[in-house]
């Protein structure tokens, strides 16, 4: 794509503003909102006509103003027992990690793929950002419509790219491998490099940004709740996984098409962090408006994710932003109509401010919606709740409460769930599976739904079968949506799946490991894993149970592996590894995910993202 990379690149002055992440600070000018697209530039002559760029290297700390750093001081929680910026977690499989160290090394390309021209064709511009264009890219061959961003690369000196892109390029890469086939994030296909720019190709969201809804400020407190339920689910699962996302905003949330009801994704992982429950990460990054009082004195964890999210319901709720009084009105009404703020003011804002809740529309609202946002908008983080908490709020209940749903309604749920779980768990599962056939009863919801797709009988169903039932008016789901989802099953990609594959898939684990059997299930699943019966399972073991005998394509799937399961680093997973891992992820809940049953009826094809 030289052309539109040599575009871009000419572009690169008008939009080279975003989101930040900088342990220095941000500096105290006048500064347009990050996004830059929908205003003009109105920096002050301090920054000359374009917001600051990221430091390219993480700098000094620098103490924040004076009257913040004495708020800071009186609300800073008790240090914590180690400070640092995210790491991968156990068992990440990253292509890379060395960019999270701060002295990574200069790297001229990034070694993805080339020959985006040879597979897409460009349409129509979607949008644009700080690091790329996001246009329509129709593939050649199918006919299937995607979204493409084309960051263009940023050079440093001697042909090297320059560190803070390289960090945002594999930061949005590896998140986004990383959350896996979560239907609240939207999907990366894949990534291409040419000479000058690398195209990420993701799932099409035709329905446009959350922001346009905020902006036309009618909904109901209803529309407004399943929105927010859809972000909150969101954040829960990347929580989850161990990433605080950072940059929670209307304009990083995107419907997947026109339809009202349509599903709402979660975009743009470029400042996303890897971080574990309990980790303070001392780089302050995010929208200035949006960010928590704790990420302004560059000590704060996942909980700085939740101010955010309530930021956002209450602006679903209410058509503006929460700060008022003397410190907060002004700042609240220029970003509204103008997204122009003062950094000095907003971080005043966001310390100080009173946060209304009584001026209207809050008179009409529910009592429990109010609840909600003031649980999040709380200035000592230690108080808020969790995005798993938060799901059991009784604002976001649904009339219908997930354990009364019988199982067929839940499969959805369920294939998220599954997909969350990384290969070498997927694969644990599927041996346990094996081990327990016989047990009907614990299996027996799953067997008939088998069945009902199995309509030849011959115990096993085909790729094609289990999408159509899937999309047979029950639930609303995309095709794209539906391939991503059963893809996880079939992780040998054989084109069919057995009753064990799709009962590790839809079990309840945590009940299982409750059960009177689950150390012999165990130790039975291990040892048909192991049919050397050798005691260990070697990383050459390990590449055959993830990958087949192929090998596995994504390189770093076994040290994946190893990382998450050798406890005692000896490069082997033996019984007590294997069991110490079954039992270390232990969230099962289908309450982090989206149900996708229809809702009227449709089968939710309607998706420009999802046509052939
Ligand atoms: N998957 C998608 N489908 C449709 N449109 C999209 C998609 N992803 C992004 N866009 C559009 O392109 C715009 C820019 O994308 P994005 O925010 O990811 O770019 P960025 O350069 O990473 O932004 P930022 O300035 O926040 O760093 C979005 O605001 C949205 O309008």
């Amino acid at each position: 794509m030289p052309a539109l990379c040599s575009l871009l690149m000419q572009q690169r002055s008008v939009c080279s503003r975003g989101p930040w992440t900088s342990n220095a600070g941000w500096p105290s000018t006048t500064v347009a909102h990050p996004l830059s697209r929908r205003r003009p530039a109105v920096a002050t002559s301090a920054v000359s006509g374009s917001a600051p760029q990221p430091p390219a290297a993480p700098e000094q700390k620098q103490k924040p103003g004076s009257s913040s750093a004495a708020t800071s001081q009186r609300q800073r929680p008790s240090p914590p027992a180690t400070t640092q910026r995210g790491q991968p977690p156990a068992g990440y499989t990253s292509h890379t990690q060395q960019h999270y160290s701060s002295n990574s090394e200069p790297i001229t390309s990034f070694g993805f793929a080339k020959g985006f021209a040879d597979k897409y064709k460009l349409e129509k511009q979607l949008g644009s950002g700080t690091f790329g264009i996001v246009h329509v890219a129709v593939n050649k061959e199918t006919g299937e419509r995607f979204a493409v961003k084309s960051m263009p690369k940023r050079f440093a000196s001697a042909g090297h790219l320059e560190p803070y892109y390289v960090r945002r390029v594999r930061n949005e890469v590896d998140i986004c491998n990383h959350l896996g086939r979560s239907l609240n994030v939207c999907y990366l296909y894949e990534v291409f490099e040419e000479k000058n720019c690398v195209d990420l190709v993701m799932e099409l969201c035709s329905g446009g940004e959350l922001w346009d809804k905020v902006k036309l400020n009618s909904y109901s407190e209803s529309d407004a709740r399943r929105l927010v339920r859809e972000i909150v689910r969101a954040v829960a699962q990347c929580h989850g996984m161990n990433v605080m996302l950072r940059d929670i905003k209307p304009e990083n949330f995107m419907f997947l098409d026109k339809h009202p009801d349509s599903p709402l994704k979660a975009i743009d992982f470029g400042i996303s962090i890897f971080c574990q429950t309990g980790q303070y990460i001392d780089v302050r990054a995010g929208t200035p408006i949006y960010i928590a009082p704790e990420v302004l004195r560059m000590n704060y964890t996942l909980s700085a994710d939740i101010w955010s999210l309530g930021i956002v319901a209450y602006q679903l709720l209410t058509g503006r932003l929460p700060f008022a009084g003397e410190e907060g009105l002004e700042v609240s009404e220029e970003y509204m109509a103008k997204k122009v703020f003062d950094n000095k003011e907003v971080f005043r804002a966001v310390l100080f401010a009173h946060l209304d809740f009584e001026l209207p529309p809050w008179d009409t609202l529910s009592g429990a919606a109010k609840d909600f946002v003031q649980a999040c908008l709380q200035r000592d983080e230690k108080l808020r709740p969790t995005a798993e908490q938060l799901l059991e709020h009784p604002w976001l209940q649904d009339e219908l409460q997930v354990s009364e749903v019988p199982f067929s309604d839940t499969i959805v749920q369920r294939l998220q769930r599954f997909g969350l779980y990384g290969r070498f768990r997927q694969v644990a599962f599927k041996a346990l599976v094996r081990n327990m056939a016989g047990d009907s009863e614990a299996l027996a919801d799953m067997r008939q739904a088998f069945q009902l797709m199995d309509t030849d009988q011959d115990g096993r169903v085909t790729y094609s079968e289990l999408k159509k039932s899937l999309q047979d008016g029950h639930f609303s789901l995309s095709q794209a949506e539906a391939e991503q989802l059963l893809e996880q099953v079939d992780t040998l990609h054989r084109g069919e799946i057995d009753f064990a594959e799709w009962a590790a898939a839809m079990a309840d684990w945590r009940s299982v490991k409750a059960g009177s059997d689950w150390d012999r299930l165990v130790a039975n699943a291990f040892a048909s894993m192991d049919p050397t019966s050798s005691g260990v399972l070697s990383a050459v073991d390990l590449e055959r149970l993830l990958c087949g005998e192929e090998g596995c394509e994504v390189p770093d799937m076994v040290d994946a592996a190893l990382r998450e399961a050798d406890a005692d680093h000896d490069g082997a997973v033996d019984l007590q590894d294997f069991k110490a891992f079954l039992a270390s992820k232990t969230d099962d809940s289908l309450a982090l995910f989206d149900s996708r049953l229809s809702r009227d009826g449709s089968d939710g094809s309607g998706s420009e993202g999802s046509q052939k």
